[in-house]
């Protein structure tokens, strides 16, 4: 009782401290009395993952690990949009070499999170397609608003989700729905995602999707963290060693299909209609 109320305290606003970061579009901040890091992704309007994105995140998963936080929290500051996926408008367009740089460090930050001996939780304040979906599943626990869409909508793409992409959702959705949502490129809303199990929990707020996050980080107080992180790698490991297997080979082919003339094509019609969109 005393443990969850201190949460709640501390979730909304109680004395906190910022670490030094030298980052710019990630920020990480440590509640002091938790020992809890909230990894916020900054890069408005709607965290579309670009190479800094993707670097800057590593970093912070690194800092957050070398400085012995007792768990991270990832979560965005954009106000409707946990994030967006890749950031199309670096892929368009671009030679081949960049396109090598964005998968490898969509790889990396993948790893560093999936692979993370830290208890992990994504408080999911917007929505969350495609690698925006990818980062929630690579955590332990989701908690996320109502009336936000998640999900791998790759095929609706017309582009493949490689087995890696797909190791977090396949953790935590029986094989037959996650079969059929990766085939029909489906986005769930936050309603579904908890019926399915694609997440935890719903909460009405960021700050409250916070402090459930806390809550279930929390409930690892008593349990030797070693034990518990090695337990973690071991459901993990399988996947990880797959994915360490193909890794190469995966950004080769990743570049084989994204420079192709009619996936560019794509890219750029995708692109049109999502501006439009936003203009209306
Ligand atoms: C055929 C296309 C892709 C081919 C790729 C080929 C190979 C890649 C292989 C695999 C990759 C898989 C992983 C991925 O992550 S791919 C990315 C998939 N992401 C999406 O499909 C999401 C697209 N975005 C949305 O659906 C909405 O933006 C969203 C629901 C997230 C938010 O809606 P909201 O109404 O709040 O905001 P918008 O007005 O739509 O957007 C604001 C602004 O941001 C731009 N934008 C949105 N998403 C992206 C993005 N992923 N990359 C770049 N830019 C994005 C949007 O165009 C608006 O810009 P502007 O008009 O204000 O300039």
């Amino acid at each position: 009782m005393l443990h969850s109320n201190l949460l709640r305290l501390v979730a909304r606003g109680g004395p906190k401290r910022w670490m030094s970061t030298t980052t710019k579009l990630t920020s990480v901040e440590v509640n002091d009395k938790t020992g809890i890091a909230t990894l916020t992704l900054n890069r408005p309007p709607v965290n579309s993952q670009n190479v800094q994105l993707l670097v800057d995140l590593q970093s912070s998963i690194g800092e957050i690990e070398s400085n012995k936080s007792r768990g991270l929290i990832l979560t965005s500051a954009c106000s409707n949009v946990f994030s967006a996926g890749l950031d199309i408008l670096e892929m368009y367009n671009t030679d081949e070499e960049r396109l090598r740089t964005i998968w490898t460090e969509l790889q990396n930050a993948w790893i560093a999170l999936y692979g993370s001996s830290l208890p992990t939780a994504a408080a999911i304040n917007g929505h969350a397609p495609a690698g925006g979906c990818l980062l929630a599943t690579a955590c332990e626990y989701r908690v996320m608003l109502p009336k936000r869409l998640i999900g791998l909508n790759e095929t609706q793409l017309g582009i493949i989700a490689p087995k890696w992409l797909m190791s977090g959702f396949l953790n935590v959705l029986p094989q037959r729905v996650a079969e059929r949502a990766l085939t029909q490129g489906r986005l769930f809303t936050t309603e579904e995602a908890l019926a399915e199990g694609l997440v935890d929990e719903i909460a009405n707020t960021k700050e409250e999707a916070l402090e459930k996050c806390a809550a279930f980080i929390g409930s690892f107080t008593k349990v030797n963290p070693l034990a518990r992180s090695l337990t973690k790698l071991q459901f993990r490991a399988e996947n990880i060693k797959e994915f360490e297997k193909i890794r190469k080979k995966d950004v080769e082919d990743f570049v084989a299909l994204a420079s192709r003339p009619e996936v560019q094509k794509g890219m750029g019609i995708y692109l049109e209609n999502l501006k439009k969109k936003s203009k209306k």
